[in-house]
C-alpha cells in the first residue's frame, strides 16, 4: 500500500498504520492560497493532526476575492478542531448551517473544503479517490478539446489539429461575419482565456447573424471530416427559446455530439420548448451549483448532458448525487472543464470520470506549463482521453513557494451588448 502523501508512516498490508480511520483526524490549519500563474486560481489547504493535508480548488472566474473572503471570513475558522474524517457531516454544517443557501460563492467555498476533505481521506487511507467513490467503471476517460477560429476555414483547420493530437470529440466555434467577437474565438491555439482585462471588455451580438452562420460551420466539417469525429458546440445563453429551437433542428443533418447552453437555464421551462422543436442533444450546467438548478431538467428528460462541476457545485458529495439522480433519467455527465478550472478540479474530475456508471464527456482545457508547474499532478492525456493515476487522494499537489511568485491579478469576464445597446448574456 503506498504511504499516505504528507505522512511519514507507510500503510501496511494489514491496514494498520492507517492514519484518520480508527482515530480522529484533527483539522489545524485552513489556508487559502491566491496564484495567478496566467490566471487567478484559489486553492484552500486543509492540515491535520497527523500531518496529512489536502486541497480544494475554489476557483469563481472573475470573483475570485468573493470566495477568498468567504471561507477567510466564514468557513475556516468552522473546521479548525473538526475531525476531516466528518466529509458528510462537514457539508452539511456548511450548506444547512450558513442559512443563505446556494450560490456560486457559497457553493465554491464547500467545494473546495469538500475536495480537501476527501483528498485528505484517501491520502489517510492510502487510496486514490476513483477506488473511494467504488472503482473504476473505465480505464480513460474521453475528453473534447475547444477548435476555434476567426472564420469558419480557420476553425475547419483547428479542428483538423485536434483530430491529428487524437481527440475523438471537439467543441468548435467560429467567428460569425461583421462581428469582432463571437463567444469561443479566442487568441491562443490551445489556450482561451475569456476574463481578458480588470473591467469587463464590452463585445457586441448579433443571434441573427450567427444563427445563419453556424450550419455552414458544421456542413463544412461534416464535408470535410465525415460523420466519425463527435462534433460540439457552445451557444453561451445567448438564444432565446425560439431560437436555440431553430438552431438544433438546423444542426441536425451533422450529427452533433451536443449542443450546449443553448438557452439561460434559469428558466428549466425553456428548454421544454428547445425539446420540443429538436433531436440535438442538448447539455447544459456550468453555470448550476446545486441539484435544484436542474432537478427539473433532468426528471423531465430536457437534456441528455449535465454539465456541472466539483468546483462549482458543492464537491465531489454534491456533484455525486447530482450524477446519481441524473443516472436515474437516463442523463449523462459532461463535466465542465474550462482554464479557469483549476488542475485540482481537472485531478478530482478524472477520478469522478473514471467512476461515474452515466458518463458521457469530460471537457478538457489544456492548462499552461506554468499553471501545471504550480499544480503537479499525475493525471495524463493520450490520444482524446485523460487517464486518472493512482496516488491517494485526487493526484493533485500545489508548489506553494511557486504559487507565491504570481500574485492575484484582477480580471473580469467580458459582458455582451445586442447591436441596439441593449446589455445580452456574454
Ligand atoms: O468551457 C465552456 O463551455 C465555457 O462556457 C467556458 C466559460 O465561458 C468559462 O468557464 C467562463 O469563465
Ligand atoms: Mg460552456
Amino acid at each position: 500500500m503506498p504511504a499516505a502523501d504528507g505522512d511519514a508512516r507507510t500503510v501496511r498490508a494489514d491496514g494498520s498504520g492507517l492514519v484518520g480511520v480508527a482515530s480522529p483526524l484533527l483539522i489545524t490549519a485552513a489556508r487559502v492560497i491566491v496564484t495567478c500563474p496566467g490566471r487567478n486560481f484559489v486553492t484552500l489547504k486543509i492540515e491535520t493532526d497527523q500531518g496529512v493535508y489536502g486541497i480544494g480548488d475554489a476557483t469563481l472566474n472573475g470573483r475570485e476575492m468573493a470566495v477568498v473572503a468567504y471561507l477567510n471570513d466564514h468557513v475556516c475558522p468552522l473546521l479548525i478542531g473538526r475531525d476531516a474524517r466528518r466529509i458528510e457531516d462537514t457539508w452539511q454544517l456548511l450548506y444547512r448551517g450558513s442559512y443563505w443557501r446556494r450560490g456560486p460563492v457559497t457553493m465554491r467555498a464547500i467545494a473546495a473544503v469538500d475536495v480537501a476533505l476527501w483528498d485528505i481521506k484517501g491520502k489517510a487511507l492510502g487510496a486514490p479517490l476513483h477506488e473511494l467513490l467504488g472503482g473504476r467503471s473505465r480505464d480513460r476517460v474521453m475528453v473534447y478539446g475547444h477548435a476555434n477560429g476567426a472564420d469558419i476555414e480557420e476553425t475547419v483547420d483547428a479542428v483538423g489539429r485536434y483530430i491529428d493530437l487524437g481527440y475523438q470529440a471537439i467543441r468548435a466555434q467560429t467567428g460569425v461575419p461583421g462581428l469582432t467577437n463571437a463567444y469561443g474565438v479566442g487568441r491562443g491555439e490551445m489556450h482561451y482565456e475569456p476574463a481578458d482585462a480588470s473591467l469587463p471588455t464590452e463585445t457586441v451580438w448579433d443571434t441573427r447573424r450567427y444563427l445563419t452562420h453556424v450550419p455552414k460551420l458544421f456542413q463544412r466539417l461534416r464535408d470535410t471530416y465525415g460523420p466519425e469525429p463527435r462534433l460540439l458546440h457552445d451557444g453561451h445563453h445567448r438564444m432565446t427559446p425560439q431560437e436555440a429551437a431553430r438552431l438544433g433542428k438546423s444542426l441536425e443533418p451533422y450529427d452533433l455530439f451536443w449542443l450546449e447552453d443553448a438557452t439561460p437555464a434559469e428558466n428549466q421551462e425553456a428548454f421544454r420548448l428547445v425539446r420540443q422543436h429538436t433531436t440535438t442533444p442538448l447539455a447544459v450546467g456550468e453555470v448550476f451549483n446545486t441539484i435544484w438548478d436542474c432537478k427539473d431538467l433532468i426528471q423531465e428528460q430536457l437534456i441528455d448532458y449535465i454539465r456541472t462541476t466539483i468546483v462549482g457545485a458543492g464537491g465531489l458529495t454534491h456533484l455525486r448525487r447530482i450524477a446519481d439522480f441524473a443516472a436515474v433519467w437516463g442523463v449523462r455527465t459532461g463535466c465542465h472543464g474550462a482554464t479557469d478550472l483549476s488542475p485540482v478540479t481537472l485531478g478530482a474530475a478524472v477520478h469522478f470520470d473514471a467512476w461515474v456508471p452515466n458518463f458521457g464527456i469530460q471537457e478538457y482545457m489544456r492548462h499552461t506549463e506554468a499553471t501545471d508547474a504550480v499544480f503537479p499532478h499525475d493525471y495524463r492525456f493520450g490520444a482524446g482521453f485523460l487517464i486518472p493515476g493512482d496516488r491517494p487522494g485526487h493526484g493533485v499537489d500545489i508548489d506553494e513557494a511557486l504559487a507565491a511568485r504570481y500574485p492575484y491579478d484582477p480580471r473580469q469576464l467580458p459582458i455582451a451588448r445586442l447591436t441596439d445597446g441593449t446589455l445580452w448574456n456574454w
